[in-house]
C-alpha cells in the first residue's frame, strides 16, 4: 500500500475537563474521498482544527506527505498543498468574487490592486470562475453572495492553490438541496483530477453515496472505520449514533 497522505497519529486535545479529541488515530490515503463522520461533540472539527493549525494538541503527532508536521501553521500547509474550509464559509466579504479568488492563489491585497496579479494566475481565477459558473458574479462583492453561493466560492478559492489533500468541513450543511448536487459534482470533478479529500459531513446519504473509506468518531476517537456499507452495519456506530 502507497504510504499515507496524511497520518494522525494519538492525537489528544482537552478544553479545561472536556476529553474533546482522545489519542485519536487514522489515516488518509492518497486519492480517496474519506469521511469523518460522528454525533454531535465527537470531536470532528477539533480535529480539524489541530490538522490544519488553528488549534494546538496537547500530544499526538501529525505528518503530511512523508513529513512530520511539529507546529502545523494554516498558511504554511496551504502553501505544501493542504487546504480546508470550514462549517461558515471563510471568504472576504469585501473583496469581488473574482478578487478572492486571485488573493487565495497567494497574492496580498496590495498587490492586488496595484495590479501586479501575473496573467495566468487572472486566468486561472476566471477558469475558476467559468468552471464553478459564478462568473456572472464575478465582480459582485462576496457579501452579497448566497449561503451556498459564499461556499461554493470557498471551495473555488481553496482550490486556486492546486491543493494535494482538501479538508471540507460540513460542505453542504445549510443549503438548498440543488446546492447540495453542485457541490457534490464539484467535489467528484477534483476528485477525478486527483485531489484527495476528507470530509465532516452530517448528510449521511451523501456520505455513503460519495465517500470510501469513513471514520467513525465517537468522544474523540475513532470506534469504526470501512467501506460505506461496513460501518452502516456495524453495531458500535448504531450505538453511537442512537445513544447521542
Ligand atoms: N473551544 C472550545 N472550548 C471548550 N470546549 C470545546 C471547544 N471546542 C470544542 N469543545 C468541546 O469539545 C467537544 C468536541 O467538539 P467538536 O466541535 O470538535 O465536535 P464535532 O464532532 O465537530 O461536533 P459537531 O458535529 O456538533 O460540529 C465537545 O464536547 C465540545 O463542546
Amino acid at each position: 500500500m502507497s504510504e499515507a497522505l496524511l497520518v494522525v497519529h494519538e492525537l489528544t486535545k482537552t478544553f479545561g475537563g472536556v476529553t474533546a479529541v482522545d489519542r485519536c488515530s487514522f489515516e488518509v490515503q492518497p486519492g480517496t474521498i474519506t469521511a469523518l463522520i460522528g454525533p454531535n461533540g465527537s470531536g470532528k472539527t477539533t480535529v480539524f482544527n489541530i490538522i490544519t493549525g488553528y488549534l494546538k494538541a496537547d500530544s499526538g503527532a501529525i505528518r503530511f506527505r512523508g513529513d512530520p508536521i511539529a507546529r502545523p501553521r494554516p498558511a504554511q500547509l496551504y502553501r505544501r498543498g493542504l487546504s480546508r474550509t470550514f462549517q461558515q464559509a471563510r471568504i472576504f466579504p469585501d473583496l469581488s468574487v473574482e478578487e478572492n479568488l486571485v488573493v487565495a492563489a497567494g497574492y496580498s491585497w496590495r498587490q492586488l490592486f496595484g495590479r501586479r496579479v501575473s496573467e495566468s494566475d487572472r486566468e486561472r481565477a476566471s477558469t475558476m470562475l467559468q468552471e464553478f459558473r459564478l462568473e456572472s458574479l464575478a465582480h459582485l462583492q462576496a457579501s452579497e453572495l448566497s449561503y451556498g453561493q459564499r461556499k461554493l466560492l470557498e471551495f473555488a478559492s481553496v482550490l486556486m492553490s492546486d491543493p494535494k489533500l482538501v479538508l471540507l468541513d460540513e460542505p453542504t450543511a445549510g443549503v438548498n438541496p440543488v446546492m447540495i448536487d453542485t457541490m457534490e459534482q464539484h467535489i467528484r470533478q477534483r476528485h477525478a483530477d486527483g485531489v484527495t479529500f476528507l470530509v465532516v459531513e452530517h448528510d449521511m446519504q451523501l456520505v455513503m453515496r460519495l465517500c470510501d473509506p469513513v471514520i467513525v468518531l465517537d468522544q474523540g476517537a475513532p470506534i469504526a472505520f470501512g467501506t460505506p456499507e461496513h460501518v452502516q452495519s456495524d453495531p458500535r456506530v448504531l450505538e453511537a449514533y442512537l445513544g447521542a
